[in-house]
């Protein structure tokens, strides 16, 4: 069990932002700030409630070929079996253990509830309150103040934030209202003493769906659900931060990203923070209902993150106006593309085709390393191999290490540990070819594995820690790999060293018309 004597909770150093999470001590990069074993409220999306255990949220294969892919490529959810619920037959787990962890804290609430014909899928938030409401009228004197300490979070704890939500997105704000109102009725209008589990229900599913996490799985970005805990949910956003949010399944870990001082404030990213100014302060907006204040966007959009290659307020005042248009035409277009879920492969290489091609774009100014991260999920996607491994490495080479400086970066461990299962794949005999091909030009993908296999594991502990899901595959990875060599670890290395260079030149020569 954490301690997290670490932090405490203060009035924040943002005027208007409420409270913030302080270091009490001196924190190092890669330390554990805070953590919590298991969030308070922990909800899988619908789509994850059938082969992704409820408790720890460990996803599982369910289908044969699935599981066969994942168990090559050494991904836990190849060996993960979820087995449903006897009960309400609408969630799994993976493990007797997490079963009954899940059932004594919070199932038996829900269980009878979901488990009828007539109840549609409910949404997390739903589910999360429904959860909560059986809680608090189980044992009222105890749970009350988990009740409160999560009623007390903007919007429903500030009282203009209900105002502010309802102006800014009245639908948004009947939805959390009709969505707290279900939660209660589902629970079957319960009565405690003194308290009105009505409107707790509607404060629930507003706070924890306007303040959750969103959780992902550390090995394949798949999305899994949401969390959200009080103390961890306290660390403000900051476009600068400090610290990042980590998701070791089901552990919640807040972990610094560089040196933090006693009595400093964390902050965590809420949103992708390498966007340019109006994206961050758009989605912030839309997300979570605020305007954020942190120490980058009060310098406005005059970052790097903003900047062009040739920039339109260089040009004289006649062709200004006219090339601003343009640009934000194309940056509209850009991100159109990138939040489109159905964009294909040829839509998302044009799209960055025109970033790059009307030359006010670097490959590091966003949306463009977005577009590149889901071209190689569209390509693995579609199996090209090649062209997914080439796009992976522009962006470990070139383009994440200029957006997040420090190695451990989860986005640069991700992407690495995602080239490495493509590099696998590629020594295998369907790719003979392009491993020839590659070899000629000085790429020896086996010796390049290495040096993937061995960047991963010096850098993942300080971002995901030991003993963790990611950890464990990347250590398990390396100990069966390094049984079947019989060359030094040493001499790898400078045979990595030796070939590293000619894997840089294929980065640089990943241009928009060979993607
Ligand atoms: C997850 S909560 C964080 C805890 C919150 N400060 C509280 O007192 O409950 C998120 C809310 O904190 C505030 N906040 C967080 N980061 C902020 C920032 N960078 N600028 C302004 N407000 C911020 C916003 O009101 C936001 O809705």
């Amino acid at each position: 069990m954490p301690t997290n004597e670490g932090v405490e909770v203060q009035q924040s150093q943002i005027p208007g932002a409420g409270r913030g999470l302080f270091a009490r001590i001196a924190f190092s990069p890669g330390d554990t700030v805070a953590a919590v074993d298991r969030p308070l409220v922990t909800e899988l999306e619908t789509e994850r409630m059938l082969d992704t255990c409820a408790w720890c949220c460990q996803r599982g294969a369910t289908t044969d070929i699935e599981k066969r892919m994942a168990a090559s490529m050494g991904l836990p959810h190849g060996f993960t079996e979820i087995k449903s619920c006897t009960g309400c037959h609408r969630v799994g787990y993976c493990s007797r253990a997490c079963q009954t962890k899940a059932w004594k804290r919070e199932h038996k609430y829900e269980c009878k509830v979901i488990s009828a014909k007539e109840v549609p899928d409910l949404p997390a938030g739903v589910r999360g309150a429904v959860k909560i409401l059986g809680r608090l009228k189980a044992d009222p004197d105890n749970e009350f103040a988990h009740v409160r300490s999560i009623l007390k979070f903007w919007p429903v704890g500030d009282p203009n934030g209900l105002n502010q939500i309802s102006t800014q997105d009245k639908k948004r704000y009947e939805d959390f209202q009709f969505l707290g109102h279900a939660a209660w009725l589902y629970c079957g209008k319960p009565e405690i003493d003194t308290l009105n589990p009505k409107s707790i229900s509607i404060g629930v599913v507003t706070n924890t769906m306007s303040n959750a996490s969103a959780l992902s799985s550390g090995l394949d970005g798949v999305p899994l659900g949401i969390g959200f805990d009080p103390l961890i949910s306290s660390a403000n956003h900051s476009c600068d931060p400090n610290a990042s949010l980590v998701f070791n399944q089901p552990r919640h870990e807040i972990r610094a990203l560089r040196n933090i001082n006693a009595g400093e404030e964390i902050f965590i990213p809420y949103v992708e923070v390498t966007n340019p100014f109006s994206v961050r302060q758009a989605e912030l907006k839309e997300n979570y209902f605020f305007t954020c204040q942190c120490t980058k966007c009060k310098k406005g959009a005059n970052l790097e993150a903003d900047k062009f290659l040739e920039r339109p307020e260089d040009l004289g005042n006649e062709y200004r106006k006219k090339a601003d248009r343009r640009v934000a035409a194309v940056e509209a277009e850009a991100y159109a593309v990138l939040e489109n879920e159905l964009a294909r492969s040829d839509e998302m290489k044009e799209t960055i085709q025109m970033c790059i091609g009307s030359k006010m774009w670097h490959w590091t100014r966003q949306p463009v390393p977005q577009l590149c991260r889901r071209l190689g999920t569209l390509y693995l996607e579609s199996a090209s191999i090649y062209p997914a491994f080439r796009v992976g490495v522009k962006l470990h080479i070139e383009i994440l290490p200029a957006l997040y400086p420090q190695e451990f970066c989860q986005d640069r461990l991700l992407n690495a540990w995602a080239v490495s299962t493509l590099i696998n794949v590629l020594c295998g005999t369907a790719h003979e070819e392009v491993y020839k091909e590659l070899a000629q030009g000085g790429i020896e993908l086996r010796i390049i594995y290495f040096g993937f296999l061995f960047y991963l594991r010096e850098h993942t502990p300080r971002m995901f820690g030991s003993g963790t899901p990611f950890r464990k595959v990347i250590e398990n990875t390396y100990e069966q790999i390094m049984a079947g060599v019989s060359v030094p670890e040493a001499e790898i290395k400078k045979k990595i060293e030796a070939a590293w260079p000619s894997l840089e030149a294929l980065a640089h020569n990943v241009t928009v018309s060979s993607l």
